[in-house]
């Protein structure tokens, strides 16, 4: 079997409050993800869904507990080496987007490559490539204001992209939608992270968009519980 592409082991994370019982949102959580797998993250709000995607990507650190991302061990790798890994090999898609207003929807795709070493020009032309791919091409000039919520989620997918991950990790990435566009942004999201193999997390409240995904792990209690219909 080939190396998963995110491991998790034994995480654990509480946030101190300030009162005296602190909040424990994850309780030894495990996860493998294998490469081309496509898996929903599904918790009620509340339940450590961004905190778990959070950690899978880099941006925390668990209290207890092991992150590998394509077999290498992160646990006590320095800031450096955890951006360096995060910025090559992750992608991430927010709730709301968070593209940088002042830059245009094109800007916000070269960005993370100029920042990863790659050369303007080849950034631009990747951009608009992805661009391209998500039907949103011709608005490249225009600043996220601008553009409707659906194609700010579709720019917000393009910048993670940008350098190619080998990892996804998106957080109610239509959430923000309204049905009908939240289906094609999910119709769209579905399709490329098909194309290109890329395996990925993806955290849902939508019990719909989750069924269309491989697999189902559910946070229940800080616990991880697989395989639930
Ligand atoms: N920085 C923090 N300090 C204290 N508590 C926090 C902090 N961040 C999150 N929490 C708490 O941890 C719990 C899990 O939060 P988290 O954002 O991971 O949940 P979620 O499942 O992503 O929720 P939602 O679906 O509403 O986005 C919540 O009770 C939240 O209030």
């Amino acid at each position: 079997m080939s190396e998963p592409v995110l491991s998790l082991k034994g995480i654990t994370k509480a946030y101190n409050t300030g009162r005296p019982n602190e909040v424990t949102v994850l309780r030894g959580v495990g996860l493998d993800l294998a490469p081309g797998e496509v898996v929903a993250l599904v918790a009620p709000s509340g339940a450590g869904k961004s905190t778990l995607l959070h950690i899978a990507g880099l941006l925390d650190t668990p209290d207890a507990g092991t992150v590998h991302i394509g077999g290498e061990d992160m646990t006590g790798r320095s800031d450096g080496r955890r951006t360096a890994v995060r910025r090559s090999d992750v992608g991430f898609i927010y709730q709301f987007h968070h593209l940088l207003p002042e830059f245009t929807a094109l800007e916000n795709i070269v960005l993370p490559q100029l920042v990863n070493g790659t050369g303007r020009r080849a950034a631009e032309e990747r951009a608009m490539e992805l661009l391209t791919s998500v039907g949103v091409a011709p608005r490249a000039g225009h600043r996220p204001a601008a553009l409707s919520g659906g194609e700010q989620q579709r720019v917000a997918f393009c910048r993670a992209m940008a350098n190619a991950p080998a990892l996804l990790l998106a957080d109610e990435p239509t959430g923000n939608l309204d049905p009908q566009t939240s289906d094609q942004v999910f119709d769209t999201l579905m399709d490329l992270v098909r194309q290109t193999g890329l395996c990925a997390l993806i955290a849902t409240h939508n019990p719909g968009l989750a069924t269309r995904m491989d697999r189902r792990i559910f946070l229940d209690g800080g616990q991880m519980v697989s395989n639930l219909s």
